[in-house]
């Protein structure tokens, strides 16, 4: 049986020296697998993107983490010096966000992606998150992968959100990868769980006609042995299944 096709839009990186890659984690393909659907990575194409005709490709879309930020123009911000950007990932992502949600596409986002959907419709972020007083240090710990990707912190989810219904409560530990974070929240968007100390930590867009959450933590990390982090995939993989039914 045909699987659901889940778009992941690539980074863009010069790799050893030589010339560009377009790339992905593989835990991002193995989770959008795990979902049930076939991975198919999009490279960033940029302005260029035919958005229309990506969207005729797939029945949903994850964004992707990312080390690299989003540059700082597109949400009104200042420059910062000897940053890692990228961007064409986000000429590519930026637009598509709004497109596939106008469509009625299925979207996941995660950490880079989560900041992405923000900006795209209109939102802001704390270039870095650990300096704004008030706010903690959400940046990975430890050495290795198991370390800097173990639980970190807790999240409040908001009653009657989509997260409280896919936890089934109103709490869980999740890990942290980030220097940025959410100050401006879009218009459009419905928060769905803080942290702490106060910190957006997800969001779902408000008036979408599909699936349409992102979270700042890493779900697709181990995502079989954290019952969130199924549920959040399963949800998304049933909603690309929902929308490849339709299109048959
Ligand atoms: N660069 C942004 C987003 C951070 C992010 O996506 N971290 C994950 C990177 C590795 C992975 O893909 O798992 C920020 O620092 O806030």
């Amino acid at each position: 049986m045909k699987r659901p096709v889940i778009g992941i839009p690539c980074c863009r990186w010069w790799l050893k020296e030589s010339q560009f890659f377009h790339l992905a984690g593989e835990k991002y393909i193995r989770a959008a697998e795990g979902a049930g659907g076939l991975p198919l990575l999009l490279p960033a194409l940029g302005e260029t993107t035919p958005l229309e005709q990506v969207l005729s490709l797939v029945d949903g879309l994850l964004f992707t983490g990312s080390p690299s930020n989003i540059e700082p123009h597109h949400y009104g911000a200042a420059r910062v010096a000897g940053d890692f950007n990228d961007p064409a990932r986000d000429a590519t992502t930026l637009p598509l966000i709004r497109a596939a949600i106008a469509a009625g596409v299925p979207v996941l986002g995660i950490c880079r992606g989560f900041q992405e959907i923000n900006v795209a419709f209109g939102g802001s972020l704390y270039a870095r998150v650990h300096e704004v007083d008030g706010f903690a240090d959400h940046r990975d710990r430890g050495e290795t992968l198991a370390e800097q990707y173990a639980p970190a912190h807790p999240v409040s989810f908001v009653p009657g959100g989509v997260l409280e219904r896919l936890a089934g409560g109103l709490r869980a530990q999740v890990n942290s990868l980030h220097g940025q974070g959410v100050e401006r929240l879009a218009p459009a968007l419905e928060a769905e769980a803080h942290a702490p100390d106060g910190l957006v930590e997800a969001f779902r867009v408000r008036d979408a006609r599909a699936f349409a959450l992102a979270v700042q933590w890493h779900p697709e990390w181990q995502f079989r042995d954290d019952p969130l982090s199924l549920a959040i995939f399963k949800a998304f993989g049933a909603a690309c299944a929902e929308r490849q039914a339709a299109r048959a």
